[in-house]
């Protein structure tokens, strides 16, 4: 199971976006996490495929879809037709989400679930097996920069148990409040996946300051209690 950093755009300059994707790119990340938000499901607004599209035109680097939307089957094709690599739906959101993840899956998408915070691990149960991802809400979504709420570690922990337990290799991303002081504890509890946007962004060295996260999060990955569960993997 390997590190994988994942920088969110949603506090970025936007005016200056294909510049910055093209830092990050070289800067070492893995993905692009963009925040999709529709003023409904959440009280924010950010961007739709549009935007998705543009930046596909500047990089080839992977762009992973965080939909914070209502109903989000509604964009799902738009996004494919973008050429995202994979889709993260709330699991509050949907009303049939076995139906959703499918459909994701069928338009040859990576498909991620998602959590609020108070949002039971228990929905998860019959269809853990087919996501790629479960990402764990580690804020209230809505906006950057704000506080890693510390209850979430031992959900962290709770879900890598099952993640472990169904034999998946499935992605455990956390999202919001990531930064030098709750990293650690995240990946000691079983996060692999790592979304950090406002703690990167207002880094100087964009390659020097993801660096420095990758290696925080390995070295706590190599000390962790679930690491050996994947080796020989
Ligand atoms: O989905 C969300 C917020 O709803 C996140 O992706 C945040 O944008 C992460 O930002 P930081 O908490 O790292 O500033
Ligand atoms: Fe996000």
């Amino acid at each position: 199971m390997s590190i994988k950093i994942a920088p969110s755009i949603l506090t970025a300059d936007f005016s200056n976006l294909g510049a910055l994707i093209n830092k990050l790119e070289s800067g070492g990340a893995d993905d692009i996490h963009l925040d999709i938000m529709d003023g409904k499901f959440v009280p924010n607004l950010t961007f739709g495929p549009l935007i998705a599209a543009s930046l596909r035109e500047v990089t080839s680097f992977p762009l992973d879809v965080h939909l914070m939307v209502e109903a989000p089957e509604r964009y799902f094709s738009a996004f494919a037709k973008a050429g995202v690599k994979s889709l993260t739906i709330h699991s509050e959101t949907c009303q049939h989400l076995y139906r959703s993840v499918q459909l994701i899956k069928e338009m040859g998408l990576k498909a991620g679930v998602a959590l609020n915070p108070a949002t039971p691990l228990s929905v998860l149960e019959y269809i853990i097996q087919d996501l790629d991802l479960v990402l764990i809400m580690t804020v209230n979504p809505g906006w950057g920069g704000q506080e890693f709420i510390p209850a979430m570690n031992r959900k962290i922990r709770e879900l890598r148990e099952m993640l472990i337990d169904s034999g998946s290799s499935a992605d455990l991303q956390v999202d919001g409040g990531i930064n030098s002081r709750t990293i650690k504890a995240a990946v000691d509890c079983g996060a692999n996946s790592l979304v950090i946007g406002s703690a990167l962004l207002k880094e100087q060295d964009l390659t020097k300051a993801i660096k420095d996260y990758r290696s925080l999060a390995e070295e706590a990955l190599v000390g962790s209690w679930w690491h050996r569960a994947y080796q020989g993997e």
